[in-house]
């Protein structure tokens, strides 16, 4: 068993969990046409693809049951499992070798770089995780941040303003530096899942990778940015974010539309390491294992931060429809008619991209979006029931919303019972007997 991207597969393999496609593919449109015809079905490896060596892997977390094998747990389990790693978040072991030193190149033109949707600008490398230091805290960082090839030695580099890579970037700026950063490509799952949440300031998500690989993950340092990165990586890119040069790029993000077109920072390549027979490792946007990546780990900390305020929150689940990112419904064991509203307001604040919450009573299933608008049909009444928050940070993602400065309007929506209302009036009626009945023993 190997704690890298390819032990993965092997359990994918044995699970019946991965399409092995022998068929010649270009990385131009095709690998993401085939991708995006199997989402929320099996992991894909392309063994054959046009004009490389490499081999390419999409849809690798595409569900949730192969995120639950990610993080070495069950379906139902995943919350507890990624908050207790947060909680127990450890160091890795440094060793001095690493597979991904068996080849050397310097030029973005060995990798087999994947041009996904009609009107993007041009192929997009979008299971980069970016390693760079924290300047204040002398500690690591880990983050996702999609690159755009502009030419054989430069990509621009999509950064959110204010999140820690763009905070360690502005410093480096502000300090009169370029700014050194380290990048993997094909990486354990769990190490991707740990780099797409947002850990504290000064935290390093790779301590949580670590606790979700049972302590298994090693690093190595590289020469140039001095980065420890994960040593069985297939691909490791160093270089250095430039403090003085822009690009002009727009890509697809996770709700699957056009991000408008913004300057972004350039990345200048120093040198890629990459293993023997290498795997390359393509995320589609928009699509079941960018949205589950991105999605699950915000779920789980929302989870962890109410259950702090609210004891009784039950479950937490960001919705498909809301791209597991903008809408989430929070199911809760009702004590007191303020409940829901602290519910609102303490989810709004755990994750600032929000823009929609429904609160649901413990009797409806927060996953199944019939029986959340069944609770909005029964339980809810507008006047009283709904909270709207003006013009307030919201994600940089929704189009909807003033995307140049950040505002969004918000909704919070109470759809449990009142306690001011007889109770009999909310009880979903059952018939005795119907649960345990067979209709095998009555229809043929
Ligand atoms: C660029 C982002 C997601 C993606 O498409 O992968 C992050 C957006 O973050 P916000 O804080 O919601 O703007």
């Amino acid at each position: 068993m190997t704690w890298d991207m390819r032990g993965y597969l092997d359990i994918l393999d044995k699970k019946g969990e991965l399409a092995v496609i022998k068929k010649k593919v270009s990385t131009k449109f095709e690998i993401a046409a085939v991708t995006s015809k199997v989402d929320g079905s099996k992991a894909l490896l392309f063994e054959n693809v046009r004009d490389t060596k490499f081999r390419v892997v999409s849809n690798l977390v595409g569900t949730r049951k192969r995120f639950a094998y990610a993080v070495g747990s069950t379906e139902d389990k995943i919350h507890t499992k990624v908050i207790s790693a947060i909680k127990h978040a450890s160091k890795p072991k440094l060793i001095p070798k690493a597979k991904f030193m068996e080849n050397q190149s310097r030029d973005l033109f060995t990798l087999p770089i994947i041009t996904h949707f009609e009107k993007e600008p041009g192929p997009f490398i979008t299971s980069s995780i970016i390693y760079t230091k924290n300047q204040e805290m002398g500690t690591q960082n880990s983050s996702f941040n999609r690159l755009l090839r502009i030419d054989e030695k430069h990509f621009s580099i999509r950064m959110v303003e204010g999140r820690h890579l763009h905070r360690t970037f502005v410093h480096a700026k502000e300090h009169g530096e370029d700014l050194k950063v380290a990048i993997s490509i094909g990486v354990h799952p769990a190490i991707s899942i740990a780099g797409a949440y947002q850990a504290d300031w000064g935290k390093d998500e790779l301590e949580i990778a670590n606790e979700l690989l049972d302590k298994k993950l090693t690093l190595s340092k590289l020469p140039y940015s001095q980065m420890s990165v994960p040593s069985e990586s297939e691909i490791i890119i160093e270089g250095k974010i430039l403090q003085d040069k822009t690009h002009k790029e727009w890509m697809v993000e996770m709700l699957r539309t056009y991000d408008f077109k913004r300057e972004q920072p350039v990345f200048e390549l120093e040198r890629i390491y990459f293993r023997d027979n290498p795997i390359f490792h393509d995320i589609l946007a928009g699509f079941g294992e960018h949205q589950l990546l991105m999605g699950m780990p915000i779920e789980a900390k929302i989870n962890k931060e109410l259950k702090h305020v609210l004891p009784q929150t039950k479950n937490v689940v960001l919705t498909e429809g809301g791209c597991k990112w903008l809408h989430a419904v929070i199911q809760i064991s009702k004590k007191h008619e303020s409940d829901p509203k602290k519910a609102i307001d303490a989810t709004f604040a755990a994750h600032r991209s929000l823009k929609n919450v429904v609160v649901v009573d413990d009797d409806i299933d927060p996953s199944d979006p019939v029986a959340v608008e069944y609770a909005m049909a029964t339980r809810f009444q507008a006047d009283t029931d709904l909270v709207i928050i003006p013009k307030v940070r919201g994600s940089s993602l929704d189009p909807s919303s003033d995307q140049k400065n950040l505002l969004t309007t918000k909704m919070g929506v109470d759809a449990t019972k009142s306690f001011s209302k007889r109770s009999e009036g909310f009880e979903i009626a059952k018939i005795p007997g119907a649960d345990k009945l067979s209709l095998k023993n009555y229809i043929k």
